[in-house]
This record gives C-alpha cells, structure tokens and sequence, in this order.
C-alpha cells in the first residue's frame, strides 16, 4: 500500500494521463472509471484464498465471503478545546454544559474530562437508557472504574463497598450490611435509638426557638443523622462526648478527600516520592480516625447482654475477606465503618434541609402536612405522647412530601460513577472497559417528557386523584425508572430503606412539634451549591414556634 502514497499531494494517475504503470481500467480514451471503496471485513482468521478463475473477467475461483461487522461508535461529544472554552464561558458550571451537550448530542454523550482533558467520560441523560444499563444489563455495568477505585478510598490503605470493584468482596459486604443492618427487622430494632437522638433535636429546637433571627438548620439536621449513624455503628453506648470526637475527625476526613485524589495516578512507591507532603497528610489523617474509631470498636468485642443492639462493627469483626481468605483487619474496618458514618449523614441531611426548605416556602403544604399528622394521631388516640413511628405508615402525604423533596433537589446529581465488566453496547454506541459512565440524576427528575412542571414543588403528582397514596412508587427503579436519587440495579444504595424511615420520622416530628416561617417572608433562596452533597447556597434558616398541645 505505501508505494502508492506518496506525500499525498497527488493521487496515483491510475488511468494513465501522463505514464501508464499500471491499467486495470485501460487507458485513454476506452478507460471506465470505476469507483473503488473499502469496507472492514474479517474472514475466518484472515484466510482468504486468492486464487484465480477465468470466466468474461478474470474472477476469484473461491468468491469472497466475509463477515462484516458496522463500525463500532464511540458516543458523540465535543473536542477537549470546546469543553475548555464551555467551562470558562459558563463559569465552570458543568451541569448547565452537560445540558447543552444533551440537546446536541442526545442522551448519551462523551466529555473529555480530568488531567489534560485525555480520559473520556461516558454521561448517560435518559431514563431509559440508565434503565437498560443498570437494571437490564446490571450485571455488566456495575464495576467502578479504577481511579475511582484508588482515587476515593486510596484501596492501597482503605476499602469499602462503594469503591470495591464488582466482585466476592463487594458482595460479600454488601451482603453483610443488608442483611445485618438494613434489614426491615433490624432497623425496627433501632427504634430507641431513633427516640432519643429525636428527643435531643426537638429539645435543642425547643431551646433555639426564640432567637429572632431565625435558626439556622443544617448543622442541626448534620448532627441529628450523623448521631443516628454512630448508634447504629458502634452500639447504644456512644455518649455526646464520643459523637462529637467521630464528628471532628469524620469533617477533616470528608474536607481533605478530594485533595488527595491525583495520589491514584500513581503506583504506591511513587506517590511516597512524587506527593511526599500528601502522602503524609493522608496518613496522619488515618492515624488520627483509627486513634477514634479503634478503642470503639474493641469495646465491642467484650461481652453483650441480650438488650444490647447489634452494631455495624459488630458484624464486620468475625468476616473473611474472600480474596485474601482472612479476616478484615482493624484498618479495614475502621474504613468501612467511617463509609457507613459518611454514606448516610450528608446525604440525609441535605435531604432534610431541602424538604424543610420547601415547606417553609409553601405554608400551604406545610399546612396540609400538618392535617394529615394530626389526623393520624388524633384517629390512633390510644398514644397520649403524641405521633408514633407506626404512625407513618398511615401517611401518604408525607411520603409524597419526601419524594417530591428526592426529585426536585437529589442530594447526589450523579451517580458514582460505574464502568462496565466487559466492552458492551448501550444505544448502538460501544461502552469501552475502565471508561467512567455518569448517570445524570437531577437531570432526569427534572425531565419534562416524564413530570409535568417539573421545576414546581408538588407532592400531589405522587398521589392518586382521591389523595391516596399510588400504588407504591418503585423508588428504586425495578420495574421502570423515573427519578433515581438513590440510584438502580445492583449498586443502588443499600441504605435507602433506612433514609426513607429517616426523612419521614424526622420531618414529621419537626412539623408536629413546631410551626415553621422564613425569616423573610416567604423568600427562601433555593440556590444550590456544589460540596460533598449539592447543598443550598444559603443555608436555610426559619423561625419556628412549638405548636400549642404538643407534649415538650
Ligand atoms: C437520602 C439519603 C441517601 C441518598 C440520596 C443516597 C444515595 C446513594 C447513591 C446515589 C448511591 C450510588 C448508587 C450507584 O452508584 O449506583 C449510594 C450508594 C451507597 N449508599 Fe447511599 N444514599 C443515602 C443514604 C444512605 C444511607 C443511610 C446508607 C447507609 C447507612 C447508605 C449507604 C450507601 C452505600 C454503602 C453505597 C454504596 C453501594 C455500592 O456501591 O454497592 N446510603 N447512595
């Protein structure tokens, strides 16, 4: 082939203008031109026999069979130079560019992000296509790629289930914190638990109420489900003190993650070499969560007696790692407890923030929340202390509070990213091994061809037209997925049991307790901004007032 090209500048003269060095056309004014095309074929290991036979032209003897496979396409996306002159433009705001990529592309779309713009992200933008992906091809798409895999948990030293690679681990881990933790029955078990971290928040509120410039929320609604967690983690022992000791040392954990994410870039020995300073840092920061997290959960492996709760570490300490067939060691504990303490805290709380936020900006379903309470607990008068958790069960409404809360602000816009097992195709588009593909969450509960008015704040689109509750709504995705705050298919958040019982207790409580105003009128900013959670921009803060009748 490459005695034919020669700097390019001219084509081969096949029909012989200026000097005939071949003619399969003849040449001269007789010559047919003919077009000649290629295609990509492969025959059965190249073996095409070359033979020839004479018949009006000189054909092959054994005529050509091939099998032809279209060309695979990778998905549609922008050169790096666009994403650069995008991101400044739009002042580095990537969800309003992954909007527009959406409408130019379509649903599945490639950007060229990271370290020099080199490594291609996948970004998934249809309800449908997440829905082939995690549930119908689930057992493919469920890997994590492997920067996400170092990067996060930095695997060398740290391992959890949300950065484990699909495998015996994950499984195994997963496995153990469903069926241990999660599990309808044992969370019921935790209901003291829950009465008593309720019991300090409300009290807390209760203390707070007459500030006149409002109370601000967040780091109220952060310490009520991280306090929560710690329970469940480390057993009903914990008091204040502990709580806020894990607190410190969780914060500086989840501050400096992010800063150490390019020390995955490298092999171990060279991180040690190239981000000496870093590396250092991460590790002091280790030391400093195991000084915390260790003496906890030694105390658990003393005796227990019958009442004691079965806590997180607990079930971890007599687990073998299947790979390494041993135990898990104490780092590696520490690690998936700190995954536990940090999965379910900013996420909850954000959640929180976001509901409360909405109902302190539509008194009118703040209202009609408060009826539907107060009409649970009135009819099941038998409980003089006021609302129960049995009673939430009973009310519709607040379910369809929270997950209008979940669709209008998910506290995570993306899933973790996932990559898949083996190459496969999604759309007619390939999906290479090890490239991170991106589910776009907000966006698809904001879809238009999929909720009317998305943008509104309106409970009622989760209730039938008598005001019942629907027929359940399949939160996670297993029949169809609409919204999918807690993502679909086999890494779908375990814990979203728990948050759900979580929001409902908590938001119902703080609306039978207290009567809830913005401090400015009805102007609550619902701007978002971007940390380990999407957060609100101004954090919310409201006046509360208890409610008159209700027990202190
Ligand atoms: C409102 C609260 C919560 C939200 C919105 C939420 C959302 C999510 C999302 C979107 C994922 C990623 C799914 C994926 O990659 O496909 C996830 C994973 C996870 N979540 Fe949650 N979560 C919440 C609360 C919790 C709680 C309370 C726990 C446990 C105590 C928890 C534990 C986990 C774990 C362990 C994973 C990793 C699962 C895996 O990779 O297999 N989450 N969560």
């Amino acid at each position: 082939i490459g005695s034919y090209q020669s700097d390019d500048t001219e084509a081969f003269d096949i029909i012989g203008n200026k000097e005939i060095k071949m003619m399969p056309f003849g040449a001269g004014r007789r010559s047919t031109l003919w077009l000649i095309w290629s295609d990509i074929f492969s025959g059965s290991g190249n073996n095409v026999d070359l033979s020839e036979k004479l018949e009006f032209i000189v054909t092959m003897k054994n005529p050509l069979c091939a099998h032809i496979r279209p060309r695979k396409k990778f998905p549609p996306g922008p050169f790096a130079f666009s994403v650069i002159t995008g991101l400044l433009r739009a002042n580095a705001d990537i969800e309003l560019i992954l909007r527009d990529l959406k409408t130019k592309y379509g649903p599945i779309f490639n950007l060229r992000i990271g370290i020099g713009f080199r490594r291609p992200s996948i970004f998934v933008a249809s309800h449908s296509l997440a829905y082939q992906a995690l549930v119908q091809q689930g057992a493919v798409f469920s890997d994590r790629p492997k920067a996400a895999q170092t990067s996060v948990s930095l695997q060398s030293c740290r391992f959890n289930i949300s950065s484990a690679p699909y495998g015996p681990s994950w499984r195994l881990l997963r496995r153990n914190m469903v069926s241990e933790i999660l599990h309808p029955s044992r969370i019921k078990s935790y209901s003291k638990v829950r009465s008593r971290v309720l019991t300090i928040l409300i009290q807390q509120l209760r203390s707070d109420s007459a500030a006149t410039e409002g109370i601000r929320l967040i780091d109220h609604f952060h310490y009520a489900t991280f306090y929560l967690l710690v329970l469940m983690c480390f057993g009903e022992n914990i008091d204040e003190a502990q709580v806020k000791r894990i607190n410190d040392v969780q914060r500086r954990w989840i501050q400096s993650a992010g800063r150490f994410i390019n020390l995955s870039f490298f092999p171990r020995s060279l991180q040690k070499i190239i981000h000496r300073k870093k590396w250092k840092e991460l590790l002091q920061l280790i030391q400093e969560q195991e000084c915390v997290f260790v003496p906890l959960i030694e105390a658990r492996m003393k005796a227990k007696t019958e009442e004691d709760v079965v806590a997180y570490a607990d079930t971890l300490l007599n687990l073998e790692f299947p790979e390494k067939k041993r135990k898990f060691n104490q780092g590696e504990i520490v690690s998936l407890c700190s995954e536990f303490l940090t999965a379910g805290t900013d996420t909850t709380a954000t959640s929180l923030q976001w509901i409360m936020a909405n109902l302190v900006k539509y008194p009118s379903i703040q209202e009609k929340l408060y009826q539907e309470i107060s009409e649970i607990v009135s009819r099941e008068n038998s409980k003089p202390d006021g609302l129960k958790e049995e009673d939430l069960e009973k009310m519709p409404y607040l379910k369809a509070v929270i997950l209008e809360g979940l669709r209008r602000h998910p506290p995570g816009h993306f899933l973790q990213p996932h990559t898949v097992t083996e190459e496969v195709e999604l759309n007619g588009y390939v999906i290479p091994k090890d490239v991170a593909v991106n589910f776009m969450v907000a966006d698809m509960g904001l879809d238009p061809q999929v909720w009317e008015n998305p943008l509104d704040f309106n409970p009622d689109r989760f209730l039938s037209a008598g005001g019942h509750d629907k027929e359940v709504f399949d939160i996670t995705g297993v029949r169809e997925i609409k919204m999918m705050p807690f993502g679909a298919g086999r890494r779908v958040c375990p814990g979203y049991g728990l948050a759900m019982l979580h929001l409902e207790h908590i938001v119902a409580n703080l609306i039978w307790h207290f009567e809830w105003k913005a401090v400015d009128g009805n102007n609550v900013d619902l701007s978002e901004k971007l940390e380990f959670t999407v957060m609100m921009k101004n954090p919310l803060c409201a006046r509360i007032r208890p409610r008159v009748n209700q027990p202190t």
